[in-house]
Formats: structure tokens, C-alpha cells, sequence
């Protein structure tokens, strides 16, 4: 049989952390750019011993090991989309900075990880100056959730109103191209709710709300969806509004899995409909 060799595929990369648990960071990345059909490539930042209840271990990889991965990937196979997501220390987040200038990484996501949804800080505190300062102006789109919102804006959010608000410092403050501030935080009728901004339109994106405790790796699952929509050739904002859809389809066959949190389901969807 001849091989029948693909050789026109979209190549995403994703600067991250791994999760032993599978449920979010580097595993979610990449089981997503393949439901997109989009080749994962991968920098992995750090090793978390991590499951559905929490975060018992995290290791960094040096600053170099992230940058000889980054330059690996880039100068041989070249990428179309990047996102970053745990990056966790000062020194990572500034090699991962100054290689995305020097490669010409183009359409980066940067999913500014600060705590995960079972309350682990996943980021050093003298980190998040580094984050605003180098990597936040470099990206297409930065994606942060209730609580990176508040501390990147410096303002409280309790309602919708006050994520546009946040939305609109952001985008004024850190020159952040545009702005997605995720609802998956908030309360009653706003769980679920983002807002984007990209400096023009100001714009309340909503899907259907799911009702499940499930939802570790939705912010991951989010920000590698969009960076498989750009990498496909999508313009930003529909690949966000797609990668809004993807997430609520995968919440919705989320995996029961665990004590804790379990993970949102990425194919799963394809084997209901298998039967
Ligand atoms: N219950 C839900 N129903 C519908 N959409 C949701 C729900 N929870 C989260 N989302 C959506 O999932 C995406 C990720 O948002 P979220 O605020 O959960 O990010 P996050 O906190 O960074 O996620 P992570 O759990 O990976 O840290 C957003 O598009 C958000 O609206
Ligand atoms: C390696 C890694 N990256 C990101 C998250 C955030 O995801 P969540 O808030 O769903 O725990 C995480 N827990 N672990």
C-alpha cells in the first residue's frame, strides 16, 4: 500500500506545564490541537505531581531546557500558532519572552496561569511583573480568568460589568492586543460568560452554561483551541468564539474521574456519537 503522506498541516506549539493527572496543561494542549487536526508540538516548562484533588509537587525545567525546546520545534518544523500556559518563574517567562521575539513566533495565546482550580499557586509572586512586562505585549490574545483578571487589572469582579471593566484596563494598561476575560469563576447567570475586547468592541460571548464540577483544564483546553483556530488560519475572533464552542462541548462530556475535579473531555463527544 503506498503511504499517503500529509504534508500541508497546521503546526501549533505549547509552552506549558505537564500534569500527571492529564487533566490540564500540557495533556489537554495537546489532545486538543489533535481533535483539531493540527500537529502539537510542545515546551514543557515544569512537571507538576498533580491529580484531581490538587498539587502536590511542582519541578521547573532551567530556563535553557525551555528555550533549546522552543528553538527545537521552531527552526526545523516551523509553527503557525503558540500558547503559553504555566510558565511559572521569572526566569522561564523571560526566555519564553525573548524567544518568541527572536523565532517571530507569531499568533501567541498567552494564558497567564497564576492558580488552578483546586487553589494551587502555580506561579511565584515576583513572576507576574516579568508576565506583564515582556510576554503580555508580544501576544495576539491573552486569556485571563476571574482571578488573573483582577490581579492584572488591579480591580474587583463580581459581575459582568466589572469583567468589561477589567477587560478594558487590560487591554489599555498591558498593550495587550486583545483581551478574554473567562467567566468559568463567577456566580450564577456569568459562570460560563467571557468577555472580549480587542480595543474596538467590547463583547459578551456566551454559550450554554454546563452544570458540572468537571471543568479541570477548561482554561488550557480554551487557550490551545485558539491557537489551533489561528494556526488553521482563522482570524482572532473566530477562532475564539469556535474554541468557546469546543470548551462547552468537552464540559459537557466531561470525565467523572477521580476524588476531586475531574477533566473536561476532549473526543468524547465522537464516542457518544458512535454509539
Ligand atoms: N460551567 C461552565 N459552563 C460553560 N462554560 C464554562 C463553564 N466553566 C467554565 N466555562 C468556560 O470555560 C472556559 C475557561 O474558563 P475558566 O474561567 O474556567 O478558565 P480557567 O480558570 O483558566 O480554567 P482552568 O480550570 O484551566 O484554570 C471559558 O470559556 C469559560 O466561560
Ligand atoms: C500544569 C498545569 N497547567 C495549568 C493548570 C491550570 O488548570 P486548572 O485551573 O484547571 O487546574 C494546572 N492545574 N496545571
Amino acid at each position: 500500500m503506498n503511504a499517503e503522506t500529509i504534508s500541508r498541516v497546521p503546526v501549533a506549539l505549547t509552552i506549558a506545564g505537564s500534569d500527571s493527572g492529564g487533566g490540564a496543561g500540557i495533556q489537554a494542549d495537546l489532545r486538543t490541537f489533535a481533535f483539531h487536526c493540527v500537529h502539537g508540538t510542545s515546551a514543557i516548562t515544569c512537571v507538576t505531581a498533580q491529580n484531581t484533588l490538587g498539587v502536590a509537587r511542582v519541578d521547573a525545567m532551567s530556563p535553557e531546557a525551555v528555550a533549546a525546546q522552543i528553538q527545537a520545534v521552531v527552526e526545523d518544523i516551523g509553527v503557525q500558532a503558540a500558547k503559553t500556559g504555566m510558565l511559572l518563574n521569572q526566569g522561564i517567562i523571560a526566555t519564553v519572552a525573548q524567544q518568541v521575539e527572536t523565532l517571530g513566533i507569531n499568533n501567541l495565546v498567552v494564558d497567564p496561569v497564576m492558580v488552578s482550580r483546586t487553589g494551587a499557586q502555580l506561579i511565584d509572586d515576583n513572576a507576574i511583573k516579568t508576565l506583564r512586562q515582556q510576554l503580555i505585549p508580544l501576544a495576539a490574545i491573552i486569556t485571563p480568568n476571574r482571578y488573573e483578571a483582577q490581579i492584572l487589572s488591579g480591580l474587583p469582579i463580581n459581575t459582568l460589568d466589572d469583567m468589561r471593566a477589567a477587560a478594558q484596563v487590560i487591554h489599555r494598561n498591558l498593550k495587550a492586543k486583545a483581551v478574554l476575560v473567562k467567566g468559568g469563576g463567577m456566580q450564577g447567570n456569568a459562570r460560563g460568560v467571557d468577555i472580549w475586547f480587542d480595543g474596538q468592541h467590547l463583547e459578551t460571548l456566551t454559550t450554554k452554561q454546563v452544570d458540572t464540577k468537571n471543568t479541570h483544564g477548561t482554561g488550557c483546553t480554551l487557550s490551545a483551541a485558539i491557537a489551533s483556530n489561528l494556526a488553521k488560519g482563522q482570524n482572532l475572533h473566530q477562532a475564539v468564539t469556535q474554541a468557546k464552542e469546543y470548551v462547552t462541548t468537552a464540559l459537557t462530556y466531561s470525565l467523572n474521574i477521580g476524588q476531586g475535579q475531574g477533566p473536561v473531555g476532549h473526543f468524547f463527544q465522537l464516542l457518544q456519537n458512535d454509539g
